[in-house]
């Protein structure tokens, strides 16, 4: 089947050529073909259109709420005394899920790349996040309900109404239906009075039909105050990054000095979302895990990068984004050497970050990698890439990764008058052209005062470099006054004199390449991505956690009320706690099928049945949750499998293999042997299957 955004564009040109007719004059017979031919177009794109969203996975989202808070995975907060929005608790599930994939992370990059962790406090005193630039700039555009009062989030207003638009107008050409999208992809980066005007035009109105008044920046942060005072300023955390920048100084003396390294901190967030929305996908209150990885700024390449350059990724390039709209598939050594990625440490965590996710368990045809525009960067970051991974409210970003350069240490080296910098040792002894200067303190202090320090330290930091400092000198000559760091100088404030200097190190300022993971985001796109209902069966939903990462590896079952199986069961549960294989224990009356059911909807992998056979011969049924076959083996034997399957060593196909066993059919209806293709072998009469050979 043709692909429809490919036809659509083949939709687009054959419009364009009729216009061009139409507005060259041509035959009135050669202009009635090609419209023909437009129209015919038009009905085959709708048809393509209606069968890819049929081909992409499809879920109810309402069952699959209802689902996530019947078995207690996701609850609002404080719900019986009403909730408030953008707060939730997680249940013991999901918890678990939760614990499982921050340990799976801290394995990924904590461990195997060597990095630094650390637990740096919530509170954040005023002055460091001044610094960072939260206080001025860590908001997003909001509008007002002009009746209701109201508040929502206006780029997201934008982006709903796009969506709206195109939604309803299903003929609409390819090419009008590019401009809106472009109009959505920037959403973020407009300024008030841009998007103003695009509110206008898309004419957004609130829910109850009321208009909106102008937008205006509103800041994210939760303002608290230190100490009974309340005259110390603080905030809660937006994000945890900033405590691993002011530590820099002392993580890298703990890294003994050595370049590049990276620290680590997994923490809560809090950001005064204007309109969450979403359940976990946009609250107020979420963990985060964080990366800084601190190199110089001429050399990111990334020695482990060969081991990561053929793994191919989705990009969605910022050109792509402005042009056809079209993600493209690419090895991500390919994306580095083209330059699209900007350097190979960026590329190493974008190919990490795709593996981690596969490991968890996502989808990978639901992610990709988005490059942000140009207008939605910093001034000062070079390359950024969002992790985005489709959900069924769209595409939603998951972790960013960006190439922050040295913006962070820069700002705080300065507030604060500390040297955050990395020293590099010379393999050899090298010359340098330098400036010399001689201070006039006297005329410094006259004009700048308290200020005459940062003056003077900012023309010493500019003189280490005769290159730098060349076009400096050249304009103080020039107009006998320039600017430095912000400050005015003229030329009586100081002499210099080019002269050469032996150097045996350097110090730099590090470049930040930063990956930054919301799991909140991850967990809820991962239960999303394993939501599977049984085929021919819509009524039996399932969700199919990887083992590593299911919260409950083991459901243990009995065959039906009987004492004799309970000391089975609870030296069974002993030996799998030896192991650290969480189990639950469902020794309801309900029959066997609805545990197997109700064990799967909490997406436990396996599950043990202990029988009859159990008491004279040791020996357990096993049952797999995905392919819903089971086998029959003795208890070690299980419980050693179990060890295997649960810790990513092998899957259930290789595991039965390895131990000489055949899979049956499950014993779904309490004992009912229903043969599965070939792999089933009819009972022996002792045991449900076959007596399975144990090596
Ligand atoms: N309100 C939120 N709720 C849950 N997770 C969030 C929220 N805001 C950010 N995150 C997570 O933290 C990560 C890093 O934060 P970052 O500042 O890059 O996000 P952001 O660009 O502000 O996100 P968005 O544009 O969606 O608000 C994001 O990739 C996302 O996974």
């Amino acid at each position: 089947m043709a692909d429809a955004d490919e036809y659509g564009a083949q939709v687009a040109k054959q419009g364009s050529l009729v216009r061009q007719l139409k507005k060259d004059g041509a035959e009135p017979e050669k202009i009635k073909a090609e419209v023909d031919k437009l129209k015919t177009m038009k009905s085959e794109l709708e048809k393509l259109v209606k069968a890819q969203s049929a081909s992409e996975p499809q879920m109810n989202r309402t069952s699959f709420d209802q689902m996530l808070v019947r078995k207690f995975f996701v609850v609002p907060s404080f719900e019986i005394h009403g909730g408030v929005a953008g707060l939730f608790d997680l249940g013991p599930p999901a918890c678990g899920l939760k614990a499982n994939i921050l340990s799976m992370w801290r394995e990924h990059f904590v461990l195997q790349e060597n990095m630094l962790e650390m637990d740096c406090t919530n509170l954040t005193p005023h002055n460091v996040l001044k610094t960072s630039g939260h206080v001025d700039r860590f908001t997003d555009l909001m509008v007002k309900d002009e009746v209701t009062g109201v508040c929502a989030r206006a780029d997201k207003l934008l982006e709903d109404a796009i969506d709206h638009l195109i939604d309803n107008n299903p003929t609409m050409p390819q090419s009008e239906k590019d401009e809106h999208l472009l109009v959505q992809r920037q959403a973020d980066a407009y300024k008030p009075e841009e998007i103003d005007v695009l509110l206008k035009k898309y004419e957004v109105k609130s829910p109850e039909g009321n208009p909106f008044g102008a937008s205006f920046p509103f800041n994210l942060m939760f303002k608290t105050t230190i100490g009974p005072e309340g005259t110390s300023d603080a905030y809660l955390r937006p994000e945890t990054a900033q405590g691993l920048f002011v530590n820099f100084k002392r993580l890298v003396e703990y890294n003994a000095g050595k370049l590049p390294f990276a620290a680590a901190q997994i923490g809560l967030g809090f950001r005064n979302e204007i309109s969450p929305k979403g359940g976990l996908l946009r609250v107020r209150e979420f963990c985060m895990a964080e990366i800084e990885h601190f190199c110089d700024p001429n050399d990111k390449l990334y020695p482990r990068f060969k081991l990561v350059k053929d793994k191919v990724l989705t990009l969605f390039s910022a050109d792509n984004q402005l042009s056809t709209g079209k993600t493209d598939q690419m090895t991500i050594g390919d994306a580095v050497s083209k330059k699209l990625v900007d350097n190979e440490t960026l590329g190493f965590f974008l190919a990490r970050t795709q593996i981690f996710c596969e490991r968890i368990g996502m989808d990978p045809a639901r992610i990709r990698f988005r490059q942000h525009l140009k207008t939605e960067m910093a001034h000062y970051a070079c390359d950024c890439w969002d992790l985005e991974v489709k959900t069924s409210y769209g595409w939603m970003e998951c972790a960013g990764h960006a190439d922050r350069s040295a913006y962070d240490l820069t700002v705080h080296a300065k507030a604060t008058k500390t040297d955050l910098v990395a020293t590099k040792m010379l393999s050899k002894p090298q010359t340098i052209e330098i400036a010399k200067i001689k201070l006039n303190r006297k005329q410094l202090g006259m004009v700048f005062k308290a200020e005459q320090r940062a003056v003077a330290n900012a023309i010493d930091d500019l003189a280490q470099s005769w290159a730098n400092f060349e076009p400096f000198a050249a304009k103080l000559e020039a107009d006998g006054k320039a600017e430095i760091a912000g400050f005015e100088v003229t030329k009586d404030m100081f002499t210099y004199e080019k002269k050469s200097k032996t150097i045996h190190e350097i110090k730099y300022t590090p470049s930040v390449i930063e990956p930054s993971f919301g799991i909140g985001r991850i967990l809820y796109s991962l239960l999303e991505h394993s939501f599977d209902v049984r085929e021919n069966d819509e009524q039996r939903t399932f969700l199919k956690f990887k083992p590593v990462v299911a919260p409950i590896k083991v459901a243990v079952l009995a065959l039906q009320k009987d004492n004799q199986f309970e000391p089975i069961i609870s030296d069974l549960k002993a030996s799998l706690m030896d192991l650290n294989l969480s189990s639950k224990v469902d020794d309801s009356t309900a029959s066997l099928g609805k545990r197997y059911a109700r064990s799967d909807e909490l997406g436990i992998p396996f599950a043990i049945t202990v029988d009859f056979d159990t008491v004279s011969s040791s020996t357990v049924t096993m049952r797999d949750r995905d392919s819903m076959t089971q086998i029959r083996a003795k208890i070690n034997d299980i419980v050693g499998m179990l060890k295997l399957l649960c810790t990513e060593k092998m899957l259930w196909a290789d595991c039965v293999k390895k131990y000489g066993l055949v899979a049956g059919a499950d014993d779904e209806e309490g004992g009912e042997k229903k043969p599965v293709g070939k792999t089933f072998i009819q009972s022996t009469g002792r045991g449900r299957f076959s007596r399975p050979t144990v090596v």
